[in-house]
């Protein structure tokens, strides 16, 4: 194929994922007529009542259909970009890519999105948001609006904004996504509840824009520990921890932090207390990753009898048992994490969750995953049982380098019963071109490929499936693990004594949904 051929081929894929979404939408006639594709000039605010006509098309967003043909379309786009934009224009936007997310956070930070909220379509100045978020802050030193301007001109340069005129700046459909829904008051008496009874994107932002987005930066510091520039870092922090240790610079995010403690433990120093909280709501908000529905259709959960008891384990404040119990009154769960997280996570729960908690439906027990499970565990409603029904481990492999994960693995397979199933939710990374492993035992549901048969595109579908890149290398910046390939989970279940008996994909993600048995 020559360049042209292909550059052509990827705007054809591009107009036919264009007209597969057009079909789907036109198949759905709203009240007025079919209903069009959200705007990316209006804000979808999560809280606000909207008419059904817009609903409906926010909800089509979500269909497998339109889903699949939107990252066709992305990472079509994409490759055309890398194709055709000038090399050099495409390192410098790489290389400072950090100062959108910077940006970002700003914007959450500074309250920016719930400002802009109360100004509608037609925008606040730059004067005007600068005065707003010093009062929302009690800021003893005013912020400088010509600053302010440039950082929202960035955000709108990469359509996180708009810039109605100039320094005028509103909201859009992807600054929307981070609004708390908080009004100016709350936020001005009480900062601190800013991400409670959210759904959590907020609290996301401001977890990777701190915490991910400084230790990424000393990646190259930690794994080339040699480098000139690192150890001029390193003599500094050697200094203040007068003499260094071997083991303190495990981690990009020790490195950051300036300090020896692994990311779990620092999060429960004092000083980190309200970082702590934030990091269980952006676990909520990490489900946005997949759409919620999915846990509750991934795996047979509807066929498990009457009272079954999964244990969710490792599972923070309980945001997937929450889900879960809702959508099937039949099941119990208990959610098991470290004693900090399960002692603040009933109270971080609004009055629609609080039921489920009071009757016992969903409990909460403090228990280390990296010892054995207890022989007999107490359950409010099902009694005292010896092993549950699932094990559930979700978000929680990919936080663990691979010898943790098999202890991890292998004490709740020492706990299990021979009909007890083992279900881990985490990303399975697809390779950047067809899988062709050779494995003895084929894994149902496995796949070589996510791109369409003979299309240039890559076969990870490339920007379309970034995030999960991205997240993995967070894990490897945070906390020393990382997401891992369907093979790699396969390799480190067998090694704890279950063996995977398949796998699905979410539609249009790479949140895989992994079972396995005892062996
Ligand atoms: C990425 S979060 C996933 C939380 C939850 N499963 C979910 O999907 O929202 C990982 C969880 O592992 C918990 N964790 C870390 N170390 C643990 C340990 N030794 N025992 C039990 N839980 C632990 C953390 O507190 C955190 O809640």
């Amino acid at each position: 194929m020559s360049t042209f051929e292909t550059l052509r081929a990827l705007h054809g894929l591009i107009g036919d994922a264009l007209g597969e979404i057009e079909n789907v939408y036109r198949t759905q006639p709203g009240p007025t007529g079919p209903l069009d594709f959200p705007s990316l000039d209006k804000p979808y605010y999560k809280t606000v009542v909207h008419s059904s006509e817009l609903e409906a098309a926010e909800k089509l967003t979500s269909d497998p259909a339109v889903v699949g043909a939107a990252n066709r379309i992305v990472a079509a786009c994409a490759q055309l970009s890398a194709s055709v934009h000038k090399p050099f224009f495409q390192l410098t936007d790489a290389m400072m890519s950090d100062h959108l997310a910077s940006c970002i956070e700003f914007l959450e930070e500074s309250h920016t999105v719930e400002i802009l909220r109360t100004a509608g379509d037609a925008g606040m100045h730059v004067r005007d948001i600068a005065r707003a978020i010093d009062e929302l802050r009690h800021a003893d030193e005013p912020l400088e609006p010509a600053k302010l301007s440039h950082i929202l001109r960035l955000l709108a340069t990469y359509h996180w904004l708009r810039e109605v005129k100039p320094d005028v700046f509103a909201n859009n459909r992807l600054s929307a996504l981070i609004d708390s829904g908080k009004t100016l008051e709350q936020l001005r008496d009480a900062p601190e509840k800013k991400h409670d009874g959210t759904d959590g994107i907020a609290a996301l932002v401001a977890m990777t824009g701190d915490e991910f987005l400084k230790a990424v930066a000393h990646l190259t510091d930690q794994l080339l520990p040699t480098r000139e520039r690192a150890r001029t870092l390193r003599a500094i922090l050697d200094k203040d921890r007068k003499g260094a240790l071997p083991e303190k610079y495990k981690t990009p995010f020790n490195l950051a932090f300036r300090t020896e403690l692994g990311y779990f433990d620092w999060l429960e120093l004092p000083e980190n207390k309200s970082r702590l909280a934030e990091f269980g709501r952006a676990m909520t908000g990490a489900r946005a990753w997949e759409i919620s529905e999915n846990i509750i259709t991934a795996f047979p959960w509807k066929d498990l009898p009457e009272n079954s008891v999964v244990i969710d384990v490792g599972g923070g404040i309980g945001s997937s048992s929450m889900v879960l119990a809702k959508a099937y009154p039949h099941l119990r769960f208990v959610v098991e994490d470290r004693e900090h997280v399960v002692e603040i996570a009933p109270s971080l729960w609004d009055a629609s969750h609080a039921e489920l908690i009071k009757s016992g439906r969903v409990s909460f027990k403090a228990h280390s995953f990296f010892t054995p499970q207890p022989s007999a565990i107490e359950v409010p409603g099902a009694g005292t049982i010896s092993a549950p029904s699932v094990y559930l481990v979700r978000g929680c492999t990919h936080n663990w380098p691979d010898e943790d994960v098999v202890q991890m693995l292998r004490h709740l397979r020492d706990a299990a019963q021979p009909t007890t199933q083992l279900y881990i939710v985490d990303m399975i990374l697809p390779l950047a071109c067809v899988d062709t492993t050779e494995v003895a035992e084929p894994i149902p549901g496995a796949v070589r490929s996510l791109a369409p048969e003979g299309s240039p595109l890559l076969a990870n579908l490339g920007k379309a499936s970034a995030n999960g890149y991205l997240l993995d290398l967070s894990m490897i910046a945070m906390l020393n693990a990382k997401e891992r390939t369907l093979w790699e989970i396969s390799d480190l279940a067998r090694a704890a004594g279950w063996r995977v008996t398949g796998t699905t994909r979410a539609s249009g993600s790479l949140w895989g949904y992994t079972s396995a048995i005892p062996i």
